[in-house]
């Protein structure tokens, strides 16, 4: 474990935030364990972003406390320590692939090796030398993907990164997740696609700000008597309404 890390890669305590004044996380409290592939489930609009936005320390919140690393979110010491990747890729159009993964190599501080090594982690070899803006939308979320691998962060914190790829891509995508994750990396990572959960270590299933779940799916299934993700999901949100409403 790296120095400064935690048992815990994030620590989320009494969070509330307010986002447009309309309370999207009215008190959550969670914790995601180090070294894990953890998936951040649930419908839209649920406040997995802002989740995510929280931990990466680029999102006001009202009160409570998230601790990333150790250190509370947002810390300019995390900086190098976590990774974040947005649903919208934030690569430069005019620029190659290469090009875009370099960049973000020089702003961190590492070498071209690092950003071979992160193309070819996400598969891009073959389009290195191409221009982003040419690229589809599963290609242009890898460019992402790579430049946030490029430091190898202890904290990779991915919003639906498997949005738009096609099923080969996802499996290889999730095999490199828990390559990272075999390695020590901390991932969260936050999918709409229920069948992902299997590939998790442990699910957050998030809807309207709470947690519905927050286990391993053999625990899940086994609470619900469900048979997959899905079917202990769709359970488990329908009794939350159900509660909502009486
Ligand atoms: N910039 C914003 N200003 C005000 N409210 C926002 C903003 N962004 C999101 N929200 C609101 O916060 C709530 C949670 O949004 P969030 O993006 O965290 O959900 P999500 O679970 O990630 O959804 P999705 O799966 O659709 O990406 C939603 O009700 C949304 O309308």
């Amino acid at each position: 474990m790296a120095p400064g890390a935690t048992a815990a890669a994030v620590e989320v305590d009494h969070l509330r935030v307010v986002r447009g004044g309309r309370v999207v996380l009215p008190d959550l409290s969670v914790t995601v364990p180090a070294g894990q592939v953890v998936g951040l489930l649930g419908p839209s609009g649920g406040g997995k972003t802002t989740l995510m936005r929280a931990v990466v320390g680029v999102q006001v919140v009202e009160s409570g406390t998230v601790t990333v690393l150790g250190e509370p979110a947002g810390s300019p010491g995390l900086r190098s320590r976590v990774g974040y990747v947005t649903q919208a890729p934030s690569i430069y159009d005019d620029l190659t692939v290469r090009e875009n993964v370099r960049f973000f190599a020089r702003m961190v501080g590492a070498d071209t090796a690092s950003a071979e090594e992160a193309i070819a982690a996400v598969d891009l070899e073959s389009h290195a030398g191409v221009l982003a803006g040419r690229l589809s939308g599963g290609q242009r979320s890898r460019v992402s993907l790579a430049s946030a691998l490029v430091n190898h962060p202890e904290l990779l914190v991915l919003d639906e990164p498997t949005v738009g790829l096609d099923p080969v891509l996802r499996r290889d995508l999730w095999r490199l997740f828990h390559q990272l994750a075999a390695a020590g990396t901390s991932m969260l990572v936050s999918s709409h696609v229920m069948d992902e959960a299997a590939r998790c270590e442990r699910l957050l299933l998030l809807r309207e700000g709470r947690l519905l779940a927050d286990e391993p799916l053999p625990a899940l299934l086994e609470r619900t008597g469900a048979v997959d993700a899905e079917t202990a999901f769709l359970s488990l949100i329908d009794a939350a309404e159900k509660e909502a409403a009486s």
